[in-house]
């Protein structure tokens, strides 16, 4: 439990096309075994005790999203995204600091469906330590290499202190709200709630986290993580 229980609002980014998933639908409307991607990421984070709410940001010509089940949620609302994942999740910020600035923006995407409630609630009660947010996270544990743009190898990267970001990130709605949007007005290029965050000083904490909490985005991944979930 956290020790100053603020109210916890999941926030979904579910507006991207998934052009590297190259289906002929968005990747989020994909069919993971019974039920698509969105609809599996939607029912652990409506299902989690701890969280009070859920907004999802859509794209604007998103005629799927009300075929779902879970699109008629009580605790379920609805905003449109923008033309990046940072723009979505902005729209879902500036709706939640409207209804209750005091709260915990939670932000998962919808393309990560192997979430466990187990990491939702780690990542939760680890604000307890990390009171200016925190995100889940994987350490590196490939050999690490950077390339030049003919992909061949420079050198090899020191992987001690490397980790994959993953999500749900959790930081107070209006202290992310205000470095989102100042990072994006700065042109600074943002691809999740933390290095907006570390853009304006702050160092989130970092909670280590499954590697099956995987972001389907090839269309090898939808197989990694259908087996995923029958494991669960
Ligand atoms: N303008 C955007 C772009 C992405 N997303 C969401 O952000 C999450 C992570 O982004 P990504 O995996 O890159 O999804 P896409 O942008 O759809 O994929 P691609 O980059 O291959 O087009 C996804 O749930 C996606 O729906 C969003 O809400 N708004
Ligand atoms: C937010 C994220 O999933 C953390 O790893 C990742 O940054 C999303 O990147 P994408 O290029 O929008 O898929």
């Amino acid at each position: 439990m956290l020790n100053n229980p603020r109210s916890i609002i999941a926030i979904v980014p579910a507006a991207g096309v998934g052009s590297r998933m190259g289906a002929d639908i968005p990747k989020q409307y994909l069919m993971l075994g019974q039920q698509c991607i969105l609809a599996h990421t939607l029912d652990s984070l409506l299902s989690h005790a701890e969280i009070d709410q859920v907004v999802v940001a859509l794209h604007p010509q998103d005629n799927y999203f009300s075929q779902l089940p879970q699109s008629h949620h009580s605790k379920l609302t609805t905003v449109v995204g923008g033309g990046e994942r940072a723009d979505s999740v902005l729209a879902a910020l500036d709706f939640v600091e409207s209804i209750n600035p005091e709260a915990w923006a939670l932000v998962h995407d919808a393309a990560r469906p192997c979430v466990t409630h187990q990491d939702i609630t780690k990542l939760i009660e680890s604000v307890n330590l990390h009171p200016q947010g925190a995100i889940l996270a994987a350490p590196v544990r490939d050999t690490m290499k950077r390339s030049d743009t003919n992909g061949n190898i420079i050198h090899t990267v020191d992987r001690a202190l490397l980790w994959h970001a993953l999500t749900p990130q959790i930081f107070p709605v209006s202290v992310l709200r205000h470095h989102l949007s100042a990072a994006l007005a700065a042109q600074v290029p943002i691809t999740d709630e933390a290095s907006a965050m570390e853009w304006a000083g702050v160092m989130p904490g970092l909670v280590n986290g499954r590697m099956d909490n995987i972001k389907v985005t090839h269309p090898d991944d939808l197989q990694l993580a259908a087996l995923f979930m029958s494991q669960q």
